[in-house]
């Protein structure tokens, strides 16, 4: 398996493919949680902590419940978002944030080692670089600020 981060380019938005329905199967809800809630907390000593609520703990919380609900909902999961959040606009919500290729590639670096880890809990590794890819992919639309 070999999850590559893919070079972006500001303003470009190349068509994404959802992760595939079977990640989620086999993670299992509570697994996925965990996954989101560990890319959140790798997030608090990066270089991109500055962009995250990190110095208010309810805050903090709510952005992982919010990512959680939101990466469980596209993985073919409950709908989660929308209940609780409505429509997804996740270009029209990242905007407020300055983030750059230099954010968006520690952002997927993070999620790197924990998504490896998932091979060894018997996580079929086509899944895992759906999921990746999904995030190498999608994280692209997000980057709205010149690096
Ligand atoms: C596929 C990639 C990504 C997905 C699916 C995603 C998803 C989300 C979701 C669902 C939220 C909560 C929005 C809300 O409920 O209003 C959120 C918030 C946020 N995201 Fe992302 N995101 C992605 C990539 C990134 C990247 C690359 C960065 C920056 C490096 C980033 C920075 C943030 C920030 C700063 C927030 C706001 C946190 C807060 O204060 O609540 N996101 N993201």
């Amino acid at each position: 398996m070999d999850l590559q981060i893919t070079d972006g380019e500001i303003g470009v938005r190349p068509p994404v493919a959802k992760p595939h329905p079977g990640f989620l199967h086999e993670v299992g809800e509570e697994r996925f949680k965990k996954l989101v809630y560990d890319h959140y907390e790798a997030i608090k000593t990066s270089d991109i902590a500055f962009l995250f609520p990190v110095f208010d703990d309810e805050d903090f919380e709510e952005a992982k419940e919010h990512a959680f609900a939101f990466l469980v909902e596209i993985s073919g999961g409950p709908d989660y978002f929308t209940q609780t959040r409505g429509q997804h606009q996740m270009v029209g919500r990242h905007a407020p944030f300055r983030i750059d290729e230099h954010a968006r590639k520690s952002w997927l670096a993070l999620y790197k080692p924990l998504l490896e880890a998932l091979v060894d809990e018997g996580i079929t590794p086509e899944y895992i670089e759906s999921f990746w890819n999904y995030l190498d992919i999608f994280s692209m639309w997000l980057v709205n600020t010149k690096s």
